[in-house]
C-alpha cells in the first residue's frame, strides 16, 4: 500500500477571522495520520498501471516540519484539527466555488480570490524554499514553480537560468545563448510562468494569450509546451483538474526528459499527490501548443476557451490567425514573445509566416523597418512592467548579431544598413521595447560541449553503411543518425530491418502521429536507432542519447552544433561521429573553419577492419534482398498504375505498352517469373540468416581454445568484459576508441562544471 509522502509544502491558512475558527495542531507519527484511500483519477493518465502499487492514500491538513537532528533531518507531522463547525463551513464554500468555476470554463483563479472571501479557510500554499531548494532561493519564484522544480528534482538552476531569470524577472529583454541541453527552456519559461502566476489575467470571462513562444518544429513546440506544463501540472494533476484538451498535451509529454521522469517516477509522483479537497478549477495558468499535423479544429477550440501561454510553430499559427481576428489582436497585445531556436525558424520555409506574426507585435505597423522613436519609452532605460518583453534563445547566434543588438544599430529608415543574414534581418525587425536588451552568451568556444567526445571516420561513401553497421553493433546504445535526405532514410530503413537493428525513421514526410510515435519508441527502446533528418537536430530533449552520428555532413556549423546537442545534454557524457567521404572533406574543413577549429581537432575513431569486412558481406546480401523486393514492389506499382490508366481510358494494353511475355494480359508477372523471383529472394534471405548467425570473431582469436590465439579472450569472458556480438573485442564506450586529443579550454567550462547536471538529483526524486 502506498502512502502519500511527507508534504514538503507547508499549507498556511489565510483565515481572516480566526477567532472561533481556531486550529489546533497535533503532533503525530506518519502511521497515525488520517489517511484516506484515493480513487485514481482517470485524468491523471495513470490508466490501470499502478506500477505495483495496490492502493493510493492521501492525507489532508497536515503540516510537515523538518527538523535537523543528530541522526539527520527528520520530518514531523502536525495535524491541523478544525472544529466541526468550521469544517462544514469550508465544505459548503468549496462546493459553491466549484460550481461557480464550472459555470465559466475560463474563469480565472482570480475568481478564487472571491472564493477565498467566501471561504475564509481556503489554504494558501507556501514552499519551504530555504530548506528544500536553497539554490533557487534568490529568484523569489511563485511557490507553485518551486514545488514543480522540487518534484522534478531540479535542485539547482543551470548557469543560463542563473543568469537569465533575475534579469528577465526585472522586465528586461534577454538574448540568451548557451550550449545545447543547458536548460534554456526554463531560463525563459520560469520568468514567464512566474509573472503569469503572480499577475492573474485581468480578463475574468476569457483569458487571452499573454505569452507567445515560437519554435521551428512541431516536436519542439510540443516539447516546450509539455515542459512548461510540467511546471504547472505538478499541482493541477494533483488536484484532478486536468482538462479534456490537456490530455493531448499529456500524451505529448512522453517526449523529453520530463516525460521520462513522468513515466519512471509515476509511483513517486503519485506519492506526492496533494489533498484532492479543492473543487474543479481551471489551472492558474494554461499552456497550449498549436502545431501543424494535428487537428486544427481542436486547436481552435482550445484557443476559444482561452490560453495564457501559446507555444506554436509559425505555419499553423498564421493559418489560424488569418481566420481569427480575436487571436490576432491578442498577439498584438502580448506581454511576452519568445523566439526559441530563432536561427532555425528562418530556414524552415516559414519565414513569411513568422514575419507576418512578428509584424503584429510591432508598435508601428508599416511595410518598412521600424524606426525607433527617440521619444518612445523604448529608448529610455526605464522598463515598463506591462510592456512586451522579448526573449530570444538559441545555442547558436552569430557574434555580429549580438554586437549589433548591443549597439542598437538596428536599421532605420534614415540609415539603411544591410543586415548580415536573414537571421540578422529577422532580429532587426523585432521591436524590442527594452532600449538595452541583455545579451547573455554562455556558448562554449568552438561550439563543443565539454562533456561531448567528437570523432570522425574517413571512408568511401559506398562504405558508409558498413561503417554505420559496425558502429551500431560495436557500441550498443541509443544512437541518433542524421541524414540530409529523406531518400537516404528510406534506403537505410529496410537495410537496418534486414540486419536486425531496431531503427525508427523521423522525417517531415511522415504523418505527425507517426513522427511522435517513432520518437517515443526511440526514447523507450534502450538499444535503438533513430534515422532522422535535421527536423530532429534542434531542441529535442530525448533522454540518454548515447551517440549522434553524422551519416552525411551537416550543411552548416550551426547544424553540426545542434545535431551534436542531442547527446551530452545537461553535463552528461555524449559522443558524436562524423562519417566523412573523400568528397566531403572540403565541407568538413569549412565547417570546422567556421567554428574556429581545424579538421585535425576531431580525432579519428579506430575500427577493427577485419570485423568490418565480415559485416560488408552481410550488407551486400541485405542490399540484394532489398533490391529484389524493391524491384517487385516497383513493378507491381507501375503495372497497377498502367492497368488503371488503361481501364480509365477504355483501351486495351498490348505488349508495346510494356507487357513482356512473362506477364499476363493484366500486366501481372507470370506465375513462373514470380516464382523464380520469390525463390531468389528466399535464397538470399537464407544466406543472410546464415551470415547473421555466424559469430563475428576478431583477428587472432582462437576459435578452438579461448585461452590460446594471439588474443586470449578468457580473462574478458571471466570478467564479463567481452563484447557479446564481436568475439575478441572488449565491451567499451565509443569514446574510449578515439585517440585522446587535448581539447582547448572551454570558456564557460568551469561554470558548467560547477553545475553537475541533473542526473543524480533527478534520479533521487
Ligand atoms: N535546473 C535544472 N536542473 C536539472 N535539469 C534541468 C534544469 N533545467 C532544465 N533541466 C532539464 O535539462 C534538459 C535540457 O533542457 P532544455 O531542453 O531546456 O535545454 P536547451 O538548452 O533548450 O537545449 P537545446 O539547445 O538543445 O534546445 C531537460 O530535460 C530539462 O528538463
Amino acid at each position: 500500500m502506498a502512502r502519500t509522502a511527507p508534504n514538503p509544502f507547508k499549507r498556511k491558512s489565510t483565515s481572516s477571522s480566526s477567532g472561533s475558527r481556531k486550529k489546533v495542531k497535533k503532533d503525530v507519527t506518519a502511521d497515525q495520520l488520517p489517511w484516506k484511500v484515493l480513487k485514481t483519477p482517470q485524468e491523471a493518465g495513470f490508466g490501470n498501471d499502478l506500477d505495483g502499487i495496490l492502493e493510493l492514500e492521501e492525507v489532508e491538513d497536515v503540516e510537515v516540519i523538518y527538523e535537523e537532528t543528530e541522526g539527520g533531518r527528520v520530518a514531523r507531522f502536525k495535524v491541523i484539527e478544525k472544529p466541526d463547525d468550521v469544517k462544514s463551513t469550508v465544505d459548503d464554500d468549496e462546493e459553491a466555488s466549484g460550481s461557480e468555476n464550472e459555470a465559466g470554463p475560463s474563469k480565472l483563479p482570480n475568481s478564487s480570490t472571491q472564493a477565498a472571501e467566501k471561504a475564509p479557510l481556503l489554504l494558501e500554499q507556501t514552499f519551504d524554499v530555504t530548506n528544500l531548494l536553497p539554490n533557487w532561493h534568490q529568484f523569489s519564484l511563485h511557490p507553485q514553480l518551486y514545488r514543480a522544480l522540487y518534484t522534478q528534482g531540479f535542485t539547482s538552476p543551470t548557469p543560463i537560468q542563473t543568469r537569465a531569470i533575475p534579469i528577465a524577472n526585472k522586465g528586461k529583454d534577454v538574448i540568451g545563448i548557451a550550449q545545447t541541453g543547458s536548460g534554456k527552456t526554463l531560463a525563459y519559461g520560469l520568468p514567464i510562468l512566474n509573472y503569469l502566476l503572480s499577475h492573474p489575467s485581468p480578463n475574468t470571462t476569457k483569458r487571452s494569450v499573454r505569452a507567445l513562444v515560437l519554435a521551428p518544429t512541431r516536436e519542439l513546440a510540443l516539447q516546450v509546451s509539455a515542459h512548461l506544463n510540467a511546471c504547472l501540472n505538478a499541482v493541477d494533476i494533483v488536484e484532478g483538474v486536468k482538462k479534456e484538451d490537456e490530455v493531448e498535451d499529456a500524451e505529448v509529454l512522453k517526449i523529453g526528459k520530463n516525460a521520462k521522469s513522468r513515466g519512471k517516477d509515476k509511483g513517486k509522483r503519485k506519492l506526492q499527490k496533494q489533498p484532492q479537497a479543492q473543487p474543479k478549477a481551471p489551472p492558474a495558468v494554461s499552456v497550449a501548443a498549436i502545431v501543424g499535423g494535428m487537428s486544427a479544429q481542436k486547436q481552435r477550440r482550445i484557443l476559444d476557451r482561452g490560453v495564457d501561454v501559446l507555444v506554436a510553430t509559425p505555419g499553423r499559427l498564421w493559418d489560424i490567425m488569418q481566420e481569427d481576428d480575436a487571436l490576432s489582436s491578442q498577439i498584438n497585445d502580448l506581454k511576452f514573445l519568445v523566439l526559441d531556436e530563432a536561427d532555425r525558424m528562418i530556414e524552415t520555409g516559414h519565414f513569411a509566416e513568422l514575419d507576418n506574426i512578428l509584424r503584429l507585435t510591432l508598435r508601428f505597423k508599416t511595410d518598412d523597418e521600424i524606426e525607433p522613436d527617440p521619444e518612445s519609452p523604448a529608448d529610455s532605460d526605464e522598463v515598463d512592467e506591462h510592456q512586451l518583453q522579448t526573449f530570444i534563445f538559441s545555442a547558436t547566434l552569430s557574434k555580429d548579431l549580438q554586437k549589433n543588438l548591443k549597439k542598437r544599430s538596428r536599421p532605420t529608415n534614415k540609415k539603411k544598413t544591410k543586415p548580415a543574414s536573414t537571421l540578422d534581418d529577422l532580429v532587426m525587425k523585432l521591436d524590442f521595447r527594452d532600449s538595452d536588451p541583455e545579451v547573455i552568451d554562455l556558448s562554449p568556444e568552438g561550439g563543443s560541449v565539454s562533456t561531448l567526445k567528437e570523432s570522425k571516420i574517413d571512408c568511401l561513401s559506398g562504405d558508409k553503411d558498413a561503417y554505420l553497421y559496425y558502429f551500431l553493433l560495436r557500441y550498443p546504445g541509443r544512437s541518433l543518425v542524421f541524414l540530409s535526405s529523406i531518400d537516404g532514410i528510406r534506403r537505410l530503413m529496410p537495410l537496418m530491418e534486414l540486419l536486425e537493428i531496431k531503427a525508427f525513421p523521423l522525417h517531415s514526410q511522415l504523418e505527425q502521429r507517426q513522427r511522435l510515435k517513432n520518437l517515443d519508441r526511440f526514447k523507450t527502446t534502450p538499444h535503438s536507432v533513430l534515422l532522422a533528418t535535421d527536423i530532429a537536430a534542434r531542441g529535442l530533449d530525448i533522454p540518454s542519447v548515447d551517440h549522434v552520428i553524422h551519416y552525411q555532413i551537416p550543411r552548416s556549423a550551426d547544424v553540426y552544433v545542434h545535431r551534436n546537442g542531442r547527446t551530452a545534454r545537461a553535463m552528461r557524457d555524449g559522443f558524436s561521429l562524423l562519417m566523412c567521404a573523400p568528397d566531403e572533406r572540403r565541407l568538413v574543413r569549412a565547417l570546422m573553419g567556421s567554428l574556429g577549429r581545424q579538421e585535425e581537432d576531431i580525432p579519428e575513431m579506430s575500427v577493427e577492419l577485419h570485423m568490418l569486412d565480415k559485416l560488408k558481406a552481410r550488407i551486400q546480401v541485405a542490399r540484394q534482398i532489398d533490391n529484389a523486393q524493391h524491384k517487385v514492389k516497383k513493378e507491381n506499382h507501375e503495372k497497377n498504375w498502367l492497368r488503371e490508366a488503361a481501364e480509365a481510358m477504355e483501351i486495351e494494353i498490348d505488349s508495346d505498352l510494356g507487357l513482356s511475355s512473362d506477364e499476363d494480359e493484366k500486366g501481372i508477372p507470370s506465375r513462373h517469373k514470380k516464382k523464380s523471383a520469390n525463390a531468389k529472394t528466399a535464397s538470399l534471405k537464407a544466406e543472410l540468416k546464415h551470415l547473421l548467425a555466424q559469430p563475428l570473431i576478431a583477428r587472432g582469436v582462437s576459435t578452438r581454445y579461448i585461452t590460446s590465439g594471439e588474443r586470449s579472450i578468457a580473462e574478458d569472458v571471466l570478467a564479463g568484459d567481452h563484447h557479446e556480438a564481436m568475439l575478441g573485442l572488449k565491451k567499451t564506450q565509443a569514446g574510449q576508441d578515439v585517440s585522446a586529443k587535448p581539447k582547448k579550454a572551454k570558456k564557460v567550462k568551469a561554470e558548467f562544471e560547477e553545475w553537475n547536471g541533473f542526473g543524480s538529483a533527478a534520479d533521487e526524486t
